[in-house]
């Protein structure tokens, strides 16, 4: 699960448009104020949140499936600050939110869930040399990307896939 929210964290990068409805005031916590004009279209960029060392930490740019571990006990934590479970609930939204929030997510989870559990299960997957696995660099992301891709379009990031040992007749069935 925690691997799971920080793949999302470090990778989607989904922009939520919206249209202003209303001349609106926002401001920010040290009291400066934004005027968004009727008519106007907002973006909203989701990926910044996820990489704002005010919210992570100074180990924002590290992949670090632990930050999510135990978020369910550390709910009603009183603490603050770059790094506690409020200000990681405050910035983690890659299913977006409110009236939009993705209706697909519980979907969205099952599937990569049933993924990772048949390739675990079932299969070897070694990186191509056979060493150790890298999280490989990821390439420059646009605001139109919905999801950040590695870098070179993936060279050298390959994988051997194989059934393993005593699974090779398995048949995968899924059922929601
Ligand atoms: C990891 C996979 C997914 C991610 C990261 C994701 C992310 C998002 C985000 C950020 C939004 C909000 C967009 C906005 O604010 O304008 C959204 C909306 C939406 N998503 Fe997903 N989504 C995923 C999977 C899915 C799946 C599997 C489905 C359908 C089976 C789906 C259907 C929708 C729909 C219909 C909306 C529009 C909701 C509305 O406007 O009220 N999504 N998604």
């Amino acid at each position: 699960m925690s691997c799971y929210k920080e793949t999302q964290r470090k990778t989607v990068h989904q922009v939520s448009t919206r249209t202003v409805m209303e001349d609106t005031v926002l401001s920010d916590k040290v009291g400066r104020e934004y005027l968004l004009k009727k008519g106007s279209v907002a973006q909203l960029v989701i990926g910044v949140g996820h990489g704002m060392e005010e919210y992570w930490g100074d180990d924002v740019d590290e992949f670090k499936p632990e930050r999510f571990l135990n978020q369910g006990a550390r709910k009603g934590d009183a603490e603050e600050g770059p790094g506690s479970a409020k200000a990681m609930r405050t910035a983690f939204q890659p299913f977006g939110g409110g009236a939009h929030l993705c209706p697909g997510r519980a979907f969205a989870f099952a599937e990569m869930m049933a993924v990772m559990a048949t390739l675990l299960l079932g299969y070897e997957v070694e990186t191509l040399d056979g060493g150790e696995w890298k999280l490989p660099a990821f390439a420059t992301r646009s605001v139109i990307d919905a999801v950040t891709k590695p870098a070179k379009h993936g060279e050298g990031f390959g994988v051997n896939i194989r059934r393993r040992q005593g699974w090779e007749n398995v048949q995968w069935k899924y059922e929601a």
